[in-house]
């Protein structure tokens, strides 16, 4: 190779290296709390799958009795992992909101279209509540993960554009902004 044209090759390799490296932290920086909202995300997907059964077995979309013993044991869980119980508790209270708002979006669209009975359906209380449950301790993990100083309150700034970009869009914003509230207000006043 001439070497006239050693340094400028040598130039360019250094200038996409470091764009490569901006560009991966940049990522990061932008999502610190992509984990917390994966998991936000992967709960409501699991609404429609409760909106299906319970269409199908007519039951009501509030099952207060199930949402306590969820709490019940969700306090329990974060006393023992020193999380704050208040925060654990509003969090998944919010999180059964988000999630109920997607199911009464979705009956009353079927209820437009005279939907008749979907065919399967997973059952409520063996497949799709399971689904649920697994996913309370991940999200209890994360829970822990925030303080003051976490990259989660760090990056609180960012939070709702964060959750926008991770969240399924077929949620709305007010869903989206249900879900997260508690996490903003942990941190702001924290
Ligand atoms: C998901 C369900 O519907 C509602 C939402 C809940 C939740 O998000 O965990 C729990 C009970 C119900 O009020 C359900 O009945 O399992």
């Amino acid at each position: 190779m001439k070497e006239k044209y050693t340094v400028p090759l040598i130039l360019m390799i250094i200038l996409c290296l470091s764009s490569c490296i901006r560009k991966t932290h940049g990522n990061s920086d932008d999502l610190q709390n992509k984990v917390l909202l994966t998991l936000i995300d992967k709960r409501l997907q699991v609404a429609p799958l409760v909106a299906k059964s319970k269409w199908n077995t007519q039951k009501p979309i509030d099952d207060p009795v199930r949402e306590k013993i969820i709490l019940d044991s969700v306090e329990v869980k974060a006393e023992k992992m020193n999380i704050d119980t208040r925060l654990a508790s509003a969090f998944f209270q919010a999180q059964f909101e988000a999630g109920k708002m997607e199911q009464r979006r979705l009956h009353k669209e079927w209820k437009s279209q005279n939907q008749g009975l979907f065919d399967p359906v997973p059952d409520l209380a063996t497949e799709v509540r399971p689904v649920l449950d697994n996913l309370t301790p991940q999200l209890l993990i994360e829970l822990k993960k925030l303080n003051t100083q976490s990259e989660y309150c760090k990056s609180l700034g960012t939070l709702k554009t964060d959750a926008r970009k991770t969240i399924d869009s077929r949620f709305s914003d007010e869903i989206v902004n249900v879900a997260i509230e508690p996490i903003e207000k942990y941190c702001r006043e924290h």
